[in-house]
């Protein structure tokens, strides 16, 4: 999976006993379980914008190191327990300075965070890599600086850079300095782009900035013709996205949420994947879409009637795009990803034993 927030995925527990412990008293409610549904009716608006401000508090109890270390650490069980055997985990150093933490300092308490999660999956029986993006919140000006700590950072397990927040007003090409800098060290990056705006901002983020994938995009159907035989026509950009393999990181809960998407049956991931894009199926935000990646599976299965090798197509294509190295990536699709969903379809055909 390649499209996780990290500040979008805290236990509704953990924020409010990190609350109490931080001082922070603007939680709408300290009942975790009511919170858990405040975060998920807040985040139902129809609108990005109104979504990203429930983000307000989780970044007010991701302060300190102690806070981070500790979501960070949290994120890797979760996710291993719901059996995601590889995540890329995102967030924006830059929110996380107000407890007088550096940037340096923040990167290195969510690395120590992945870390002890990643052993703690082990011990439960799990495995899970992270990897982790930087991210730059695109209405703000310090993306060089973001993207320079990023490339810091790269060998101890932050994998890329990404751009995130508000879409509409802030095209990806304000923020082309960072990713110059970034091919310019060979780097990877990706970008969100398609989600709250249409297509110019899905040709800014890859004709202008370069990026390796587009978070979203699923406004890329606006180039996408289809007639009433079923035929389709692509335009000029439609086919440079599936001609070039550009991934596709659809978040289809996220997108209903935010209204890029009115249902799961309409979404244009069930257009996309029938014209075999890149296509890779993500959460963006466990706790303020309630959901986890077995549960976006289970969402297209029931609008597609996909089945474990269509789950296994959108994992393949994750770490067929992931900015992990290709040796690891190989290994783990050959030795992890297929003996797992073959195990999955022996159990599905002949019952479980276990
Ligand atoms: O889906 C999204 N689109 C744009 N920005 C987003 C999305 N989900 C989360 N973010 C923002 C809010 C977070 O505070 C930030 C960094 O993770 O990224
Ligand atoms: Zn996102």
């Amino acid at each position: 999976m390649l499209h996780d927030h990290l500040d979008g995925g805290l236990r509704p527990e953990t924020i409010v006993e990190l609350a109490a412990a931080c001082g922070y008293q603007k939680l709408p409610t300290t009942d975790p379980a009511k919170l858990g549904i405040w975060f998920r009716e807040a985040a139902d608006s129809g609108s990005l914008e109104r979504y990203l401000e429930t983000f307000a508090h989780t970044c007010a109890v991701m302060q300190t190191r102690e806070g981070l270390v500790r979501v960070a650490a949290e994120a890797a069980e979760d996710l291993a327990a719901d059996g995601v055997v590889y995540a890329e985990v995102r967030y924006a150093p830059e929110q996380h300075l107000e407890g007088g933490l550096t940037l340096d300092e923040v990167v290195e308490a969510v690395q120590e965070g992945f870390r002890i999660g990643e052993a703690n999956a082990r011990a439960n029986g799990d495995r899970i890599k992270v990897g982790t993006l930087i991210t730059a919140m695109r209405h703000a000006a310090r993306s060089q600086e973001i993207a320079e700590l990023a490339n810091r950072h790269r060998d101890t397990g932050v994998v890329g850079f990404d751009i995130a927040g508000a879409e509409a007003g802030f095209p990806p090409t304000r923020h082309q300095a960072a990713f110059d800098y970034l091919k310019g060290e060979n780097n990877h990056f990706t970008i969100h782009a398609g989600e709250a705006f249409g297509l110019p901002s899905i040709w800014e983020a890859l004709q202008c900035c370069g990026a390796d994938r587009l978070g979203h995009g699923v406004r890329i159907t606006d180039d996408i013709t289809v007639h009433d035989d079923g035929t389709v026509t692509l335009g000029r950009l439609a086919a440079y996205v599936r001609d070039k393999r550009i991934p596709l990181e659809m978040c289809p809960t996220s997108n209903l949420q935010t209204g890029a998407a009115s249902s799961y049956a309409e979404h244009p991931i069930g257009l996309l994947t029938r014209l075999k894009y890149r296509v890779t199926v993500n959460t963006d935000n466990r706790l303020m879409s309630g959901t986890s990646m077995s549960q976006e599976f289970a969402h297209l299965i029931e609008a597609f009637g996909y089945d474990l090798d269509d789950m296994q197509w959108f994992t393949v294509n994750a770490l067929k795009s992931a900015f992990l190295p290709f040796d690891e990536r190989l290994a783990m699709i050959n030795d992890v990803v297929k003996p797992g969903y073959a195990e999955l379809k022996a159990e599905w055909l002949f019952g479980s034993s276990s």
